[in-house]
């Protein structure tokens, strides 16, 4: 199998499948092309893993018509950075349906060791090459009051090439970079695990983009 290199520094390269897609989500189903195993073992040692082509390219088509057409608003994360979220949220609702499916969630599950998964809850976002948006090293657990959220997840919906904007993910407090991505396809999908040992950010854009995805969360079923 080739690794092909989807981040920007070889040194933290996430290996992905070259051009074999592990999941093809489509507007009524989604195929589970590649079993668990080998993206368990890049999982193990990034704590991440790329989805090339998560979804399929007519169904990216349609999302990325309606997020052109669709209006979004600033929002600030407190002490976080700024970006813009779709508002009101259809493509992000769409999403959250077509992620949650059994297939994909019991894929995850298998791939991440993660148990139970419920649902994938998440939004669209837009980061702008305007010196303001970014975000800085979080762990995604400030706003969570259920404290639910097991894994991320973000899908490329950009349709405007950009510079900057790379995803972070490392150890607490460390320089020991775990993944270094660079969403640069769009329909393309980072899933990446969130742990108290975990932290990660997004660099400002600096020029071009928006730099548009999905950004959202596996969350866990409630024992209750
Ligand atoms: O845009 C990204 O790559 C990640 C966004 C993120 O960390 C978040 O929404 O909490
Ligand atoms: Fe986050």
């Amino acid at each position: 199998m080739s690794a092909s290199i989807r981040t920007a520094f070889a040194d933290h390269a996430l290996p992905g499948h070259g051009e074999v897609r592990p999941i093809a989500i489509g507007a009524q189903r989604t195929d589970v092309r590649v079993p668990p195993d080998a993206p368990a073992q890049v999982f193990l040692r990034h704590r991440a893993i790329e989805c090339r082509d998560l979804l399929d390219p007519d169904l990216l088509a349609s999302l990325l018509d309606r997020c052109r057409r669709g209006s979004f608003v600033v929002d600030h994360v407190d002490r976080l950075g700024s970006r813009e979220v779709e508002s009101p949220q259809r493509v992000g609702a769409a999403l959250n349906i077509m992620l949650s499916r059994p297939a994909f969630l019991r894929w995850v599950e298998a791939v991440t060791g993660r148990h139970d998964l419920q649902r994938v809850e998440g939004r669209v976002v837009q980061t702008r090459a305007n010196g303001l948006d970014a975000l800085d090293w979080h762990n995604d657990t400030h706003d969570d009051a259920a404290g639910a959220r097991r894994l991320g997840i973000t899908v490329n919906l950009s349709d405007s090439a950009y510079e900057g904007g790379d995803f972070e993910l490392r150890l607490v407090g460390t320089n020991a970079m775990l993944t270094r991505y660079r969403h640069d396809h769009a329909g393309t999908a980072l899933i990446f695990d969130i742990a108290g040992d975990l932290e990660h950010r997004v660099l400002p854009v600096l020029s071009g983009g928006p730099r548009r995805v999905f950004t959202g969360w596996f969350v866990e079923q409630s024992s209750s």
